[in-house]
């Protein structure tokens, strides 16, 4: 309805001393180490402390004024942005709630937001987090220069891993309310700013286009694994990726371990003890993840810096090696192949006329009836008559 122009000018607020954008080792203010680190769940605030107020940087890499690097926050919140919204100018919000639920209003709508799920707010869209049922804490990846989108399928196809129809995008909704007083917080190059305006920022009406806030439940996340041997490159377990400047590595990947069949065979199964390319900094949203650190609990940290040895603790190496290995196997003693190829094939004289030809027997198909109208039959039984086609119940 009104321009975000409309506004009366920018004004500094503070350095927020728990924040960091600059990740470079010559800043004095950031510390090197190739040590397993990790961190107890940070506590929330007892005093007023809103989304904005409450986040504090574990880690990153780079600076945003240089489109290249992330940052990773925890968020602590005991109260509702009230007239105000942040507008993050420096990159993306990957935010994942681990306790309490956040109902987050964007100009392009609203997202609600439970832990299990995560929410993505691009660069320059104004959202405010409000707190439906109590306190919230949660963990942020930040990322420069770069958008999350989903990872290559390669030869798993069309499907699997986080499946796009599992993305929830807001429904356009605006206020009418008269505001008097809004106050929008904007951090560039991390760096904080206030600006006021007589207006609410949401009031869009009407939006199209994919350059917009999104959810997704992680509960959804389909799982792809070994069903033979072998423990997989946990890379199988990315849900979205974002690219780098490099070709060959990802500026960041966002990954889930959610209950899963583990089902190989002559495999240790844990995750091996390795020393790898990638940083990994992990964080739990409910339940536990086995003999990573001593106390690694829900709203817990973890980081090792890439190529530091880690793996499971003693008692879970002790445990999968004497776990007996899954006994069910498909058509054990059997191996069949496929030829695939995009092109319709056609068959050589030879072959068609060969002795050895042969067609399927129709009739083999003949039992398979038609069991969507049967189950209606049924309802209609069940329901008196009552039940109508296509009618959604
Ligand atoms: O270190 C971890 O716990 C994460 C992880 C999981 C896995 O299955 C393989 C490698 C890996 O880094
Ligand atoms: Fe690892």
């Amino acid at each position: 309805m009104r321009p975000a122009v409309a506004h009366k000018g920018y004004t500094d607020l503070p350095d927020k001393p728990d924040m960091e954008s600059v990740f470079l080792s010559t800043n004095p203010k950031v510390h090197v180490s190739p040590t397993q680190l990790a961190w107890s769940p940070f506590d929330i605030p007892t005093e007023k402390t809103t989304f904005v107020d409450g986040l504090k940087t574990v880690a990153g890499s780079g600076e945003p004024s240089l489109r290249e690097g992330l940052a990773t926050h925890v968020y602590t919140a005991n109260a509702s942005m009230k007239n105000q919204a942040f507008v993050n100018q420096d990159g993306e919000f990957l935010i994942m709630p681990q306790q309490g639920r956040v109902d987050v209003q964007t100009e392009f709508g609203w997202l609600y937001v439970q832990p299990g799920e995560f929410l993505v707010v691009q660069r320059g869209i104004r959202f405010s987090v409000n707190l439906p049922d109590g306190p919230s804490r949660g963990y942020i990846l930040e990322i420069w220069g770069s958008n999350f989108e989903l990872p290559d399928l390669g030869p798993l196809g069309g499907y699997g891993m986080a499946n796009a129809r599992d993305f929830l995008y807001p429904q356009a909704s605006y206020d009418l309310e008269p505001v008097s007083n809004f106050e929008i917080i904007t951090k560039l190059n991390g760096k904080f700013f206030k600006s006021t305006q007589d207006h609410t920022p949401y009031d869009v009406v009407a939006w199209h286009g994919n350059y917009v806030p999104y959810k997704y439940d992680m509960t959804k996340f389909v799982n792809i694994g070994s069903i033979s041997v072998d423990h997989i490159d946990p890379s199988v377990f990315t849900i979205m990726t974002a690219k780098s400047r490099d070709p060959n590595a990802a500026l960041a990947d966002v990954m889930i371990f959610m209950p899963r069949w583990d089902v190989a065979s002559h495999t240790y199964r844990p995750p091996y003890y390795h020393r790898n390319v990638a940083s990994e900094l992990m964080g739990l949203i409910y339940g536990d993840y086995g003999g990573r650190s001593d106390s690694f609990q829900p709203g817990s940290v973890s980081y090792e810096t890439g190529m530091t040895p880690h793996g499971v603790a003693y008692p879970e190496f002790k445990a999968a090696s004497e776990n007996p290995p899954p006994t069910q196997q498909i058509s054990l003693g059997s191996m069949a192949f496929m030829f695939e190829s995009s092109r319709p094939f056609t068959i050589t004289d030879y072959a068609w006329k060969s002795d050895k030809i042969h067609f399927h027997e129709t009739g083999m198909w003949d039992d398979l009836v038609n069991n969507f109208t049967l189950h209606l039959e049924e309802v209609k039984k069940l329901t008196n008559g009552k039940h109508e086609h296509g009618v959604n119940h």
